[in-house]
């Protein structure tokens, strides 16, 4: 191994998230990523002692795991490495910087700077990339009444949800979350700076990955009574220059999206449908939930915080 090849330990890499960081990481020739032995990788000793000798860790983990990894490195003092949490952990919790890097400008430059970034939500990351420019721009009020509706691929589910679509056990389709408590709230209200509890109803449907998050907007219940141009405008502001969030106009795709053009990229698609005349409008962020939602988000974070090209 070559000497200045900065090393990486995915705890959890036989999951979803852990096998799509690794095929990913397989790709950056500056990184090499060392792996437990299989018997070993629930043994907390085994994890804590891989973490001692690696620059960076990304946890792949249920959240309790997750919390338990933290507590690890917290012993090891100054020798731990720099976390990458891919869990819902420490997503709004003081010390993490949250790692979507996109999410106002300078923010790429403190995860670069961060030892410890929780890797965003596959759902927060379309539905922030929506919202925050508007609320940032004046033209949605913080305790605007929000509703974010989503559609996911399966693998978001992980492992056990994986095998229930393909086994056929689950259903074609679902709506969830209804209880209104989904993991996935705290952090989409605070990086999108909203005063009041968004309503965030997910589904998901018989189809391995890809991801649609949309928000309608009664164009009369902004301030200022923003046009579609108007929003289209505040988002492509935000995201000029950006490699991996583009603007896209509406016309050409005929009222309708499906969620998995960006399957296997690092990309994130923004799109404003609506109507000037109906006062309506409809936000829509596609990405993949495995990729910009998960894996690629995490390995755009790992490159920042090791100082790497972007890629
Ligand atoms: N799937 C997705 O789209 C996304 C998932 N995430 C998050 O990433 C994390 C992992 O999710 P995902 O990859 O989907 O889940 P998976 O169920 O696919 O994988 C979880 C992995 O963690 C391992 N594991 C469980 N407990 C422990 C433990 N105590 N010590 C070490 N390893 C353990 C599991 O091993 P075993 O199977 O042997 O128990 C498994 O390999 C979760 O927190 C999830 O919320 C984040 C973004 C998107
Ligand atoms: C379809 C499905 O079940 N999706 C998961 C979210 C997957 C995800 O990305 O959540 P984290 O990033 O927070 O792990 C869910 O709703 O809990």
């Amino acid at each position: 191994m070559s000497q200045n090849l900065k090393t990486i330990f995915i705890d959890g890499e036989a999951g979803t998230t852990g096998l799509g960081i690794r095929e990913r990481l397989a790709a950056v020739p500056e990184v090499a990523v060392k792996s437990i032995d299989p018997d070993k990788r629930k043994d907390p000793a085994a994890r804590k002692d891989m973490m001692a000798s690696v620059d960076l860790v990304v946890l792949c983990l249920p959240d309790e795991a997750a919390k338990e990894s933290v507590a690890l490195a917290d012993q090891l003092g100054s020798d731990a490495p720099k976390i990458v949490d891919a869990a819902t952990a420490h997503r709004v919790a003081p010390g993490w910087v949250y790692g979507f890097a996109e999410l106002e400008p300078g923010h790429a430059g403190k995860i670069a700077k961060a030892d410890r970034v929780a890797n965003p939500g596959c759902y927060p990351t379309g539905a922030i990339a929506l919202l925050r420019p508007l609320v940032d721009a004046g033209l949605m009020a913080q305790d605007h009444p929000v509703t974010v509706n989503a559609v996911s691929g399966y693998s978001g589910g992980g492992k056990s949800m994986i095998e229930d679509f393909e086994t056929g056990v689950a259903p074609a389709f679902e709506l969830y979350g209804l209880g209104l408590r989904h993991k996935h709230l705290p952090e989409l209200q605070a990086y999108a700076r909203l005063t009041r509890r968004p309503i965030f109803v997910p589904s998901v449907g018989n189809f391995r990955q890809g991801m649609l998050v949309s928000v309608p907007l009664h164009l009369d219940a902004l301030p200022g009574r923003p046009g579609i141009a108007d929003l289209h405008h505040a988002l492509a502001e935000r995201y000029a220059g950006s490699t991996y969030v583009s603007v896209v106009p509406q016309d050409g795709k005929g009222g309708k999206i499906e969620p998995e053009a960006l399957n296997d990229t690092n990309k994130l698609e923004l799109t404003v449908f609506g109507q000037d005349d109906l006062g309506q409008a409809v936000l829509v962020a596609r990405l993949d939930n495995l990729g910009k939602g998960a894996s690629g988000a995490a390995v755009q974070n790992i490159r920042l915080m090791l100082g790497l090209p972007e890629g």
